[in-house]
């Protein structure tokens, strides 16, 4: 998979793709990452890359010139058809479904916002998605970006290897997982289900089954229905 990010904030990215499983990804070559600022797209002398609202009120708008432009320079030279997707707090809550969708395809670009929002153009003509992570504004879409591509990219094949495979996470079964226990078997008189140490597969596997039937009616009963 090939994920182009464009922001006006580049460095935020270098600890986030550096680090744990999303810099594994790279290294095993299941992943690719450019992050390009899109201020050197623009044609603005002083190379803005927003301006006043029309109508007036307070806050920049990013114009669309850099922005369609940088996607152009992004897509001119590829023949996948990529996912463009647009971080904002109005788009489609994200959620374990989209990010197994969005693990099927071979190339997304991330556009970032910043300040007040975007050129309604940008939506309307440019993105295939947008996408909001959750019911509350934050500064830039860098961070939303960041989630999105985390999500995303662990769902790869080969990038988690077989014994942490997704497919038993929260959500991924429909349910929240089951607890984890980890040695010592008594820690200051907080002991291990005793399941759990006796050897008996199938009985731990029941026993896994009815906690996490139990923690998603207790935590999130939405999602039974
Ligand atoms: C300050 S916000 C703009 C909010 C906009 N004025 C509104 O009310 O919808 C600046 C940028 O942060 C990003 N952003 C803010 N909240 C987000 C969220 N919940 N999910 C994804 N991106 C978000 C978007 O890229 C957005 O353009």
């Amino acid at each position: 998979m090939k994920i182009d990010i464009l922001t006006l904030f580049p460095e935020m990215f270098t600890g986030v793709l550096g680090s744990s499983i999303l810099k594994k990804a790279e290294e095993k070559e299941a992943v690719s990452y450019s992050v390009e600022n899109f201020r050197r797209f623009s044609k603005n002398k002083h190379h803005a890359v927003d301006d006043y609202p029309y109508g007036g009120g307070a806050g920049m708008v990013l114009q669309p010139q850099p922005i369609f432009d940088a996607v152009s320079h992004l897509t001119e030279k590829t023949d996948t058809k990529p996912r463009i997707i647009l971080l904002c707090p109005q788009g489609e809550r994200f959620d374990q479904r989209k990010a197994e969708e969005l693990a099927q395809e071979k190339h997304l670009i991330f556009i970032c916002g910043h300040y007040e929002g975007y050129d309604e153009r940008i939506r309307e003509h440019l993105v295939t998605d947008e996408i909001s992570i959750g019911d509350y504004v934050l500064t830039g879409g860098e961070l939303g970006a960041m989630v999105v591509i985390d999500s995303v990219v662990r769902l790869l094949p080969g990038v988690l290897g077989n014994e942490n495979s997704p497919i038993h996470d929260s959500f991924s079964t429909g349910l929240l997982e089951h607890p984890h226990y980890t040695r010592p078997a008594d820690f200051r008189g907080m002991k291990v289900p005793d399941v759990l140490l006796s050897g008996n597969h199938a009985k731990i596997a029941e026993w896994r089954k009815e906690q996490s039937l139990k923690r998603t009616r207790e935590r999130r009963p939405d999602l039974l229905e």
